[in-house]
C-alpha cells in the first residue's frame, strides 16, 4: 500500500480528533492525524492544564454518555500509565426559580448520580470561604472532578502512535476533493483515504465552507482567569475544595465556573462561560473586557478569600452552535466525510465517546448512541447551502 494512502484521515489533532484517531487505530485502521501547528500547541481549544469532568448536565443524553466516558478515561489512564482524572466533586449553585438549575438537579436525581443537596446552613459550614447568595440553592455532583487536559491529550496521541497511527503536525490541510477515495492536499503533501473526519475546532466553519456547507458556528475568545488566594490553599485541591458552576448568578447572562487551585499554586481558575466573537487566526487581538468585569464583581461577592483582580489571564476558544449541542454527523452531501464540531465549551470530558462515535461513522457502522440531538438537519432553517 502506498505510504500516502490511508483508511482514514483525521483533520485536526485537538482532543476530539486525537481520540477519534486512537479509536480508529484500535480498530486496526491505517490512520493519519494531520495538525496545522507543531504539537503541543496552545492555539485551539484543547490546551491548558485542566477541564471539568461531571455528570451534572441539563440533558439526560450527556449524563448517559458520561457513564461510558468515565470508563474510557480510566482505561486511558491505565494504558498510558498517567493520572488524568482527579475526583473533587462539583458544587452547582443557582436559584430555585432558574429552570437550568432545576433541570440539572433533576438529571442527577433521575440518573441516580451520587449527589448531595445542601441546605444554606450545611453550605455555610462546609464552605465557609464561599458566600451563597440569599435565595440560592446548592447541590454537589460527587462524580465530578478535574481532568488534566494537556496530559490527556498527549496520552491519547502517544497511544495512537503506539498503535501504528501516523501524526503529521506542522502541516496544514489546504484542500480536499470529496470522492472515493477522498484526496487531501496539505502545504507539504497529498494523501488519499476512504474516509475523512473533520475535527477542526474553531476552524471547522472555514474548512467545511470548502465543501459548500455553511454551519452556524460562532467562535468565541475565552479569557481563562486565575485569581490569587489571600491565604494560599484556601480553595486548594489539597483541601478538597470542589469545582463549581454558578448557574447565571448575580444576574449574569451566562454561567460562571471554577476549579480548585492546583496547577498554579495559590491561584484559582474562575471563568465566564462566554466571550467575544473572534476569528480563530486573530484570537489575540484584545477586544472586550466585559467578561472580566463580570467575573471581578462575582469574585468579590462570592469568594472573599480571593483578590478580585485576575493575576493571570490566558486564552482559549469555544466553537458554539445555536443550541450548544455538538455536531456529530456525516456531511450531508458526502457520506464518507464525517464532522465533529461545535463542542460549545463543554466537549473535553466527552471526547472518549465523541471519538468512538466519529470512528463508528467513519467506518460506516451504526453509532452506539442516538445522534438525533447532534444532527446537522436540526439547523435546516439556518443552513445557507443548497443541501
Ligand atoms: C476556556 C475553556 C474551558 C473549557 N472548559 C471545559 C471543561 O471544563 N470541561 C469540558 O468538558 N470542556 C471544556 N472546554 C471545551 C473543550 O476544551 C473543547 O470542547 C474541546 O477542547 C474541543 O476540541 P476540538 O478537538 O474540537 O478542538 P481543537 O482543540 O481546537 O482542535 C482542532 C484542531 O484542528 C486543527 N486544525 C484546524 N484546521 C486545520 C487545518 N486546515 N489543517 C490542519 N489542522 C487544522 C487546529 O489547529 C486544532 O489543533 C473548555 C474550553 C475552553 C476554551
Ligand atoms: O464543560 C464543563 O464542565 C464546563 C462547565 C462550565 C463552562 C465550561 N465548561
Amino acid at each position: 500500500m502506498d505510504a500516502n494512502n490511508f483508511d482514514c484521515i483525521v483533520l485536526g489533532a485537538g482532543i476530539q480528533g486525537s481520540y477519534t484517531a486512537y479509536h480508529l487505530a484500535k480498530k486496526k485502521k491505517k490512520t493519519l492525524l494531520v495538525e496545522q501547528f507543531v504539537l503541543p500547541h496552545s492555539r485551539g481549544s484543547s490546551h491548558g492544564h485542566t477541564r471539568i469532568i461531571r455528570k451534572a448536565y441539563e440533558q439526560d443524553y450527556y449524563t448517559r454518555m458520561m457513564s461510558e466516558c468515565y470508563q474510557l478515561w480510566a482505561q486511558l489512564e491505565k494504558e498510558a500509565n498517567v493520572q488524568i482524572y482527579r475526583n473533587t466533586g462539583m458544587l452547582v449553585v443557582g436559584k430555585e426559580d432558574c429552570s437550568a438549575f432545576r433541570s440539572l438537579r433533576g438529571t442527577l436525581l433521575r440518573n441516580n448520580v451520587p449527589m448531595e443537596v445542601l441546605s444554606p446552613e450545611q453550605f455555610a459550614s462546609r464552605f465557609p470561604s464561599v458566600r451563597l447568595p440569599p435565595g440560592e440553592s446548592a447541590v454537589i455532583d460527587k462524580t465530578a472532578g478535574v481532568l488534566h487536559a494537556d496530559r490527556a491529550l498527549k496520552a491519547v496521541q502517544d497511544l495512537f502512535c503506539g498503535l501504528g497511527g501516523v501524526i503529521h503536525d506542522g502541516e496544514k490541510v489546504v484542500d480536499f476533493t470529496p470522492g472515493s477515495p477522498i484526496t487531501m492536499t496539505t502545504n507539504s503533501g497529498m494523501y488519499r483515504a476512504q474516509s475523512l473526519v473533520i475535527t477542526a475546532g474553531p476552524w471547522a466553519k472555514s474548512v467545511l465552507a470548502r465543501t459548500g456547507l455553511q454551519l452556524p458556528l460562532q467562535v468565541l475568545r475565552i479569557n481563562v482567569c486565575y485569581w490569587k488566594e489571600r491565604i494560599p490553599g484556601t480553595y486548594g485541591i489539597g483541601r478538597h475544595f470542589p469545582c463549581f458552576i454558578g448557574v447565571k448568578q448575580h444576574g449574569a447572562k451566562h454561567d460562571i465556573y471554577g476549579l480548585p487551585s492546583n496547577e498554579y499554586p495559590g491561584l484559582m481558575k474562575i471563568c465566564y462561560h462566554s466571550g467575544s466573537e473572534t476569528e480563530p487566526d486573530e484570537r489575540d487581538r484584545q477586544t472586550s473586557q466585559e467578561d472580566i468585569a463580570i467575573l471581578s464583581s462575582f469574585v468579590s461577592k462570592s469568594f472573599p478569600g480571593l483578590d478580585p483582580t485576575p493575576a493571570v489571564v490566558e486564552q482559549c476558544m469555544y466553537t458554539v452552535t445555536p443550541d450548544s449541542d455538538f455536531i456529530l454527523d456525516q456531511h450531508p452531501s458526502h457520506s464518507n466525510i464525517i464532522i465533529g464540531a461545535g463542542f460549545s465549551g463543554h466537549g473535553f470530558k466527552l471526547a472518549p465517546v465523541v471519538g468512538k462515535i466519529l470512528c463508528e461513522l467513519a467506518l460506516g457502522k451504526t453509532p452506539s448512541f442516538d445522534l438525533s440531538p447532534f444532527r446537522i438537519t436540526r439547523f435546516q432553517s439556518l443552513l445557507k447551502s443548497a443541501l
